[in-house]
């Protein structure tokens, strides 16, 4: 499998990371990319698509379609929760191996999806966070729980983003929640004087989400002891920062025969 093409189709080409994803697949050796799927744009070509690197590349609003009309390996999603859904069932459909960065999936979605894989025997990778940096920081966010059972997350972003919280802060969680016993952050007898204003929380852990205008993605989390805090802070300054993940996630993706959540399963 290393020296072969590995055959691409893009959704969500004119993104704010599906344009940055265009650019590392076109700049990868060994990466083709056969088709986008744009649900605005059919029967389009990328070069014609605002924002887009000039390809010529084909662009169909339908996957299916797509994937009847083109051979492919590996579909990258970066779209939308309901769009990454749908697309991943269609892509597992087709024998085509699903790299998803889209955000805002349940737990059930997971579970669900891994049926799907495990059935068809097909390699799949939903990565909240691409970013090293950031799977570091949910590493040692999931080894600083074993010592520091009080913890809380803050996760800011751009205000165009559709979904709170984060991916990335509900994973950090799910990771802490494996070296911490459920524990409600605060005072047993707080009570909010305005709703919300303590964030969500995942067994116990309280998550708040800022959203405005100038960020792009960054997060902290706060641990709490007798005399001392820990914070642990990773900042993606821009897009460029997830595409080695990405690359990882379809260059793994093919070796696999099941669904893997998570980059820091798939990272060394
Ligand atoms: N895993 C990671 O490391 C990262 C994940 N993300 C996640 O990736 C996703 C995309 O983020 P971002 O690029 O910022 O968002 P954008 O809104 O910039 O891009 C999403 C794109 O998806 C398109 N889209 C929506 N529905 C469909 C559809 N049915 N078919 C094809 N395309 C569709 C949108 O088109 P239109 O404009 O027409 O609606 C838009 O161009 C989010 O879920 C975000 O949380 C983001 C950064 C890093
Ligand atoms: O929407 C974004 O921008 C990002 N989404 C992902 C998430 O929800 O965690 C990853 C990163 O934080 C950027």
């Amino acid at each position: 499998m290393n020296d072969q093409t590995i055959r691409i189709v893009l959704a969500g080409p004119r993104g704010k990371m599906g344009s940055e994803a265009v650019k590392m697949v076109a700049e990868t050796k060994n990466f083709e990319l056969i088709a986008a799927v744009d649900s605005r744009n059919n029967g389009k070509q990328l070069k014609d698509l605002e924002g887009v690197l000039p390809l010529e590349v084909p662009v169909y609003d339908d996957l299916e379609d797509c994937l009847i009309a083109n051979e492919c390996d590996v579909l990258i999603d970066l779209t939308t929760p309901e769009t990454g859904r749908k697309h991943m069932e269609i892509a597992f459909r087709h024998g085509v191996r699903p790299v998803v960065g889209t955000t805002g999936f349940s737990d059930q979605d997971v579970t669900e999806l891994s049926q799907i894989a495990n059935e068809k025997r097909l390699g799949a990778v939903i990565a909240p966070n691409f970013a090293v940096g950031a799977v570091l920081m949910m590493k040692f966010s999931q080894m600083a729980a074993k010592y520091f059972q009080d913890v809380e997350i803050i996760e800011q972003h751009h205000d165009q983003k559709l979904d709170a919280p984060s991916g990335t802060a509900v994973k950090t969680a799910q990771m802490i929640t494996q070296n911490r016993d459920e524990k409600h952050q605060g005072h047993p007898d707080e009570k909010e004087t305005i709703q919300g204003v303590r964030g969500g929380s995942i067994e116990g852990i309280r998550i708040h989400s800022v959203r405005l205008p100038g960020l792009v993605a960054h997060q902290e989390v706060l641990f709490g002891g007798e005399g001392q805090t820990l914070t642990i802070r990773h900042d993606s300054i821009n897009r460029a920062s997830f595409m080695p993940g990405v690359k990882l996630a379809v260059e793994t993706v093919m070796k696999l025969d099941t669904l893997v959540y998570g980059l820091e399963n798939i990272i060394d």
